[in-house]
Formats: structure tokens, sequence, C-alpha cells
């Protein structure tokens, strides 16, 4: 039976930005970014007013389309909760559309918000985690932004199969405490479903076979061995596919490569992540902007939270 929610319940809740891929773990690891949205929901008598501050203020739709709205609705409807109408409010510090998961911080963001309404009224209706990550993941079409986003930190993501329907697992990695992240940013943007088109439908087997190893070993290198995270970092799955319609990023990934910095491009892209014990210095800041991206300290994030 459905029930509903009465006007006036509230939650505020906070999302990382995310980091996919870190390299190899093409579609399985992820690592939550010091880079927060906020977003808050409450239930009224009708309706659907929606509110957006910061990124994507003035862009995206203020309508039921709305990627928050959606996934409000969608983690009312999975509780078996109705309410008769909604407000949505965003404040939004993820920039769009350069493979930082603002589509899997919204999707998060909304899930949460949703299931925060729920637990207060309906304890008994409240989604579990494992529940939140498939319905996020079902969003996203894959796992590893939404993992991060929801239990923070770095994680390992993996489906039970390739087709479709697939159920979405993931496990924490606790991150060496040495490891910085810093991400150098460009104005430009790439959509993720676009950067996932330029990728083949087959790949030689030593190049899986490569990246099997390489993620493998980035495993290692993220809990154990930061002086491995070079060699941890690399990648022959997605990135020389997409070097092409990012050039000025793949040409930093290799800048700072060779100054023994693990760079990889962060997510689908056009944003680069480098992974350090060190903070990369003014030189590598200058290289940068050089070639239109800021850099930015951001460090490892925790997970989605009630504000
Ligand atoms: N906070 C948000 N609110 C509404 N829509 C969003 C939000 N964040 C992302 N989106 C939608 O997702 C798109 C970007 O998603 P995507 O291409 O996956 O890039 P990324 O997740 O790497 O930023 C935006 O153009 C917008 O349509
Ligand atoms: N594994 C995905 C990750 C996309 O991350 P995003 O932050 O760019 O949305 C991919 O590489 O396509």
């Amino acid at each position: 039976m459905t029930e509903v929610l009465p006007q006036g319940v509230r939650s505020r809740v906070r999302v990382p930005a995310s980091s996919a891929n870190l390299g190899p773990g093409f579609d399985s690891l992820g690592l939550a970014l010091g880079i927060d949205d906020e977003i808050e929901v409450s239930t009224t008598a009708s309706g659907l007013d929606v509110h957006v501050e910061g990124e994507g203020a003035g862009e995206v739709s203020l309508s039921s389309s709305h990627l928050v709205v959606r996934a409000v609705e969608r983690g009312l409807d999975a509780a078996g909760i109705w309410a008769t109408g909604l407000r949505v409010g965003c404040r939004n510090a993820i920039p769009h559309s350069r493979g930082l998961g603002s589509s899997a911080a919204a999707v998060v963001g909304g899930l949460v918000a949703a299931n925060e309404l729920v637990a207060g009224t309906f304890p008994e209706h409240r989604l579990t985690d494992e529940q939140l990550l498939q319905l996020a993941s079902e969003f996203e079409g894959h796992p590893d932004n939404a993992a991060a986003c929801i239990f923070g930190g770095a994680t390992v993501s993996w489906s039970d199969h390739c087709g479709p329907d697939r159920r979405y697992s993931t496990a924490p990695l606790a991150v060496h405490p040495d490891i910085r992240a810093h991400v150098f940013v460009p104005t430009t943007r790439s959509s993720t479903s676009a950067a996932r088109g330029l990728l083949p439908e087959q790949v030689p087997h030593t190049a899986a076979a490569f990246n099997a190893g390489r993620s493998a070993l980035m495993v290692v290198a993220l809990t154990q061995r930061p002086d491995l995270l070079l060699e941890g970092t690399e990648d022959l799955l997605h990135q020389p596919y997409r070097a092409e319609a990012m050039p000025e990023s793949a040409q930093l990934v290799a800048a700072l490569r060779e100054r023994g910095i693990a760079a990889a491009i962060s997510g689908a892209g056009p944003t680069v992540l480098a992974l350090s014990t060190e903070q990369p210095g003014a030189a590598e800041a200058g290289l940068a902007r050089g070639l239109g991206m800021a850099m930015r300290s951001v460090g490892v994030a925790r997970g989605a939270a009630r504000v």
C-alpha cells in the first residue's frame, strides 16, 4: 500500500563530487572528492517548485525532468511513498559535464533526500544503502561514481553480469592517509554519454589483460603503496579512445606523468585527476593554466550525508 507524506516534511543532504575509473578501473573504481552539492527537499500541498543556485543555474530544466526531481520521485516510488507536492532546492558547487560526477551527485542527492523524508515519517519504508546503490547505478548506467558518492572514500564496484538488469555491488577501500587528490578543471565540457560513444565494442585481449593487472595494482597503490600510483593509474581501455576529443586534457595527463605525478582523466573527462603524496607545485598549476585548466586541491571526501 502506498503511504502519503504529510505536508511540511523536510530533508537536507550534502553530496560529494567523485572521480571514476582512476585510470584503469573503468566503471569500477571511484573516489569521493571534496566538492559538495547541497539539496533540500520538502513536501507541499501540490505541484513542483524547483530552485537552483550555483553550477547549472539557468541551464538545467526546472520541471519534472530535472535530474534531482527524477531521483527524488524514483526514491519515493521505490519506498512505496507518495507526496502531494514537492519543493526542491539545489545549491550546486560540482561543475557539470567535466568528469566530476555531477550527475551521480544529483541522482544520489535526490535519492538520499527522498529516503530521509521517508525515514522521518515511515521508518519501516526506509531504503537500504544497497537499494540506493542499485537505484543510482541504474540511473547512471554504471556504479563507479554512485558508489563513491554514497559511501565516500574509494570504492570498487562490480555487477553480477554484463547484460541488462544487472545487480550492482560495491566494497570500500581504505585510502592510504598520505594520498592527496588534486583536479585540473577545464572550462570546456564533455557529456559522459558522448564520451562513452567514443569507446569501441571490443578491445584487444592484450589491452584487457594489461588493464586487469593495472587495476589490481591500483587497489594496492591506493591502499598500501602510494609509490606505485604512477604505474597503477595506467590505462589502455578508455583514455586512448577519448584523447582526441579532449586533447588539452590528454596533453596535461602526459606532461604530469612525465614529471612522475600519477595523473589520469577523471571519469569520462575532460577534468584531469592527480593522486600524489606531495602537493603539485606552481609549475604544474602553470602548465595546467596554459592548457585552460584550473588546479584545485580537493582531498578525499566522505559520502552523502544529511545536514
Ligand atoms: N545538480 C544537477 N541538477 C540537475 N541536473 C544535473 C545536475 N548535475 C548534473 N546534471 C545533469 O547531468 C549532466 C551532466 O552529466 P554527465 O554528462 O554525466 O557529466 P558529469 O556527471 O561528469 O558532470 C548535466 O548536463 C545535467 O543535465
Ligand atoms: N566510468 C564512467 C565514468 C563517468 O564519470 P563522469 O564523472 O564523467 O560522469 C566512464 O568513464 O564513462
